[in-house]
């Protein structure tokens, strides 16, 4: 799939019970990229599903683009998991 000049997509969830870090994780390694802003200190408890992208140039050949989907570790806000949307 040719997506944005990368050759490929992959699509990564991360799953997890609340409050153990997903969304610092995945909100730290997004602003690892260059240009990006620094990632909230405190991070709101995630309410059905956020997408971040982020592009990278492999060692051993293609650029990728990963999708990377932070779900809510609350119950009570899984029920929203199915509407969300990568922009
Ligand atoms: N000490 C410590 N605290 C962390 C670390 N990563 C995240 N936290 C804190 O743990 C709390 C929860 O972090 P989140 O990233 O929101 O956890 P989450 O798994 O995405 O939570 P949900 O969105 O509810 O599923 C926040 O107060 C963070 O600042 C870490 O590596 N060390």
């Amino acid at each position: 799939m040719e997506a944005e000049g990368c050759r490929y997509q992959f699509r990564v969830a991360l799953l997890g019970d609340a409050a153990v870090g997903k969304t610092s994780l995945l909100r730290s390694y997004v602003a690892g990229a260059p240009g990006a802003p620094e990632p909230e200190p405190e991070p709101e408890p995630t309410v059905g599903a956020e997408c971040y992208r982020r592009a990278l140039q492999l060692r051993a050949g293609p650029r990728v683009k990963l999708q990377l989907w932070d779900t809510a570790g609350q119950e009570r806000f899984r029920d929203s998991w199915w509407g969300a949307r990568c922009r």
